[in-house]
């Protein structure tokens, strides 16, 4: 017999909530189920007609303590279906209890974890003092607008009034837990060249082309001195560096030409920049528009013009608490920088304390990538993870 929270989990992973046309109406239905049967308060928040942000609450003993927020995004990343063994969207379970599923690891196993843990406290008629609330948002995948940077914004989300976060991190290969306590800073930016036309048989000079060709390679040349940093840079604690530590370069768009024999008179380039919070973004703006020198366009589609993160310090209740339960459970942690983007930077931005952490131990990195997987015994030990510590961080008394 499977066990019931592993099932529901399994629901959860079928409901078709993928970029970019996800179906939030059947997500949203189940959530409330899920929430009928636990016993929660629930408010469906559609600022955006078709983005609903469902809000389950579970009210504490003392409402007047700053509360605890469960955060996770509802949405999955798309899939090249035939690069896949069973379809991703069955939730299919194989002979070592894999359960093979877009959303597995980003970040359904969380959303469907902190329902069980809750439900699994409500059970045991442990009502803690603080109030928790859960937070099932939309369009994390792409950018967050319509979701959580639009929710931190409006009276709803001020109500709430949340102390400290919880939100998603990354899967290890190893042992140990990955904890998120920042992330970098994302900028996708478009330089756009122009120059001569002409006869494609010919030496035309300053053509947009071989603009920006240079200006690539500076851009490369950058992006090579970080990989190295990468190999051989230290932080100030003696741990090796992560990527979340450098900036990433990856160029990821080109656009140019009409035909070949034709001198094309306008190029672009896009850029996936990722830039860590020790960096001085201002510096580091000025250092990329030397870059383009004197050429008239950078064009900013995604900007961050800083990036906030929770202090790791004795004076943060919140993780002094993480850790020391972990501690408690020999669970070795690896605090980091996020490499990428999640909506926990929109609740740092706004001064609340976030830690991103997956429960997912022991596993491949499979986070948008083909047979995205988490072993069901791993998914229930998180459950039990996830109860005793929002257990704990609900009843810290002061903060
Ligand atoms: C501009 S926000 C982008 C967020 C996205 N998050 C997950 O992959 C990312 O690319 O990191
Ligand atoms: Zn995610
Ligand atoms: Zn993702």
């Amino acid at each position: 017999m499977e066990n019931p929270a592993v099932t529901r989990f399994r629901q959860y992973l079928r409901i078709k909530t993928v970029q970019p046309k996800p179906d939030y109406e059947s997500c949203t239905r189940f959530l409330l189920e899920q929430a009928k049967e636990i016993g929660l308060k629930s408010s469906v928040f559609e600022y955006v007609k078709g983005k609903p942000i469902v809000l389950l609450t579970w009210e504490g003993r003392d409402p007047s303590l700053p509360s605890i927020l469960l955060n996770s995004h509802t949405d999955v990343v798309p899939v090249f279906e035939e690069k896949w063994s069973c379809n991703p969207f069955e939730a299919c379970k194989l002979d070592n209890g894999d359960i093979v599923a877009r959303g597995a690891q980003d970040m359904k196993c969380v959303g469907a974890s902190y329902l069980e843990a809750i439900r699994c406290l409500k059970d045991q008629d442990q009502q803690p003092c603080r109030t928790i609330h859960l937070s099932y948002v939309p369009d994390e995948e792409i950018g967050g607008k319509d979701g959580m940077e639009h929710f931190i914004e409006t009276n709803d989300f001020k109500k709430l009034n949340v102390g400290f976060a919880l939100d998603e991190g990354i899967a290890n290969p190893n042992d140990a837990l990955r904890v998120f306590y920042g992330e970098r800073g994302v900028w996708w930016i478009n330089v756009i060249t122009k120059g001569n036309t002409g006869h494609g048989s010919q030496f035309v000079k300053d053509t947009a082309i071989s603009k920006l060709n240079r200006i690539i390679n500076r851009f490369m040349e950058f992006r090579e001195s970080q990989e190295q940093q990468l190999a051989i840079g230290m932080n100030t604690d003696g741990t090796k560096y992560h990527v979340g530590d450098v900036t990433t370069i990856n160029l990821t768009m080109l656009k140019a030409g009409v035909q070949h024999n034709v001198i094309p008179e306008e190029a672009t380039v896009g850029f996936d920049i990722r830039i860590p919070p020790t960096v001085d973004f201002t510096a580091f703006k000025n250092m990329i528009e030397g870059f383009v020198h004197s050429e008239p366009e950078i064009e900013f589609v995604q900007y961050n013009g800083a990036a906030y993160y929770t202090p790791l310090s004795e004076n943060n209740i919140w993780w002094v608490v993480f850790r020391d339960f972990c501690k408690g459970r020999n669970i070795p942690i690896e605090p980091e920088i996020f490499p990428a983007g999640t909506d926990s930077r929109f609740l740092r931005g706004i001064g609340i304390p976030a830690l991103g952490v997956s429960y997912i131990r022991n596993t491949p990195i499979l986070l948008h990538d083909h047979d995205e997987r988490i072993n069901e015994n791993l998914f229930l030990e998180g459950i039990e993870f996830y109860k005793d510590l929002i257990y704990q961080l609900a009843n810290i008394q002061k903060s």
